[in-house]
């Protein structure tokens, strides 16, 4: 079956396009990186790739507010692309500072550049928290996490900026609609707002979220980190089945393959 081809969307400050890049090709899809002049150059266009993915990093240094900068760019110069490729069906993922953006262009949590509902701010702790985290995945429409729903996911987050807010009519819309895809938990899998299980003080533990069809996909934490058993901390107890994150990868690639 052919591979789709992934865009990997890069800018300065991005950190995590490689090994994105990875987890992808790990999943059998074919990624690209692209840096967004090149986009803006029209040297490449979205039409081109199947799947859209914002990676980690800390894109123009955090400056203003993370994810700011290239959530303006991106809604100032490609509006109708990124929009098309929305509207079209094809999945988009953004991870961490990949999320942040989507939240600052509208995409999340209403799939519609400019409807900008929601936040993720400075973490409660005040300072950057690296350290792995468990995921509860929610019942969902969601592509990527198909087959995942119960389950407990261990992986990586590595933010300052991670605490999801909204207001109350926002969020109940968004419970309503089953788009908190993932939500910080114990290890046995029970949501909690207690420090360090959740990293930031999210409110309702929300750690990922999803559009209302399920195809646009956000969390803070890093699934493109844990493809391999290796990069997991306990990886010599070979406790898990197989790395966490490389699903989520997986089900875009088939999602992609199927359109
Ligand atoms: N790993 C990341 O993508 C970090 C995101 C962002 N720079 C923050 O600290 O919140």
């Amino acid at each position: 079956m052919k591979k789709p081809r992934v865009c990997v969307l890069r800018t300065d400050g991005t950190n995590c396009d490689r090994e994105t890049g990875y987890a992808f090709e790990r999943a059998g899809g074919d990624p690209h990186l692209v840096h967004v002049n090149q986009l803006r150059a029209g040297e490449k266009k979205l039409t081109e790739y199947q799947i859209l993915v914002i990676p980690g990093g800390f894109s123009y240094g955090d400056d203003v507010h993370s994810g700011k900068i290239l959530a303006v760019e991106l809604t100032s110069f490609l509006k109708e692309q990124l929009q098309e490729f929305v509207d079209s069906g094809k999945p988009v993922l953004g991870i961490c500072n990949g999320f942040q953006v989507l939240v600052r262009t509208g995409l999340l949590p209403a799939a519609k550049i400019g409807d900008i509902r929601t936040t993720l701010m400075h973490n409660d702790s005040g300072r950057f928290e690296c350290r792995w985290v468990h995921l509860r995945v929610e019942d969902t429409p969601c592509i990527f996490t198909r087959g995942l729903a119960g389950r407990v996911l261990h992986f990586q987050a590595a933010h300052g900026e991670g605490k999801f807010y909204t207001d109350a009519q926002t969020l109940a819309s968004i419970e309503a609609g089953k788009q908190v895809v993932f939500r910080y938990a114990t290890s046995n899998g029970d949501p909690t707002s207690i420090y360090p299980h959740n990293p930031n003080g999210s409110l309702a533990a929300i750690a990922g979220i999803c559009d209302p069809s399920g195809r646009v996909l956000g969390l803070m934490p890093h699934p493109e980190r844990f493809v391999d058993f290796t990069q997991h901390p306990n990886w010599r107890r070979r406790q898990f089945h197989e790395p966490h994150g490389l699903p989520i990868f997986r089900n875009a690639v088939a999602y992609a393959q199927e359109m």
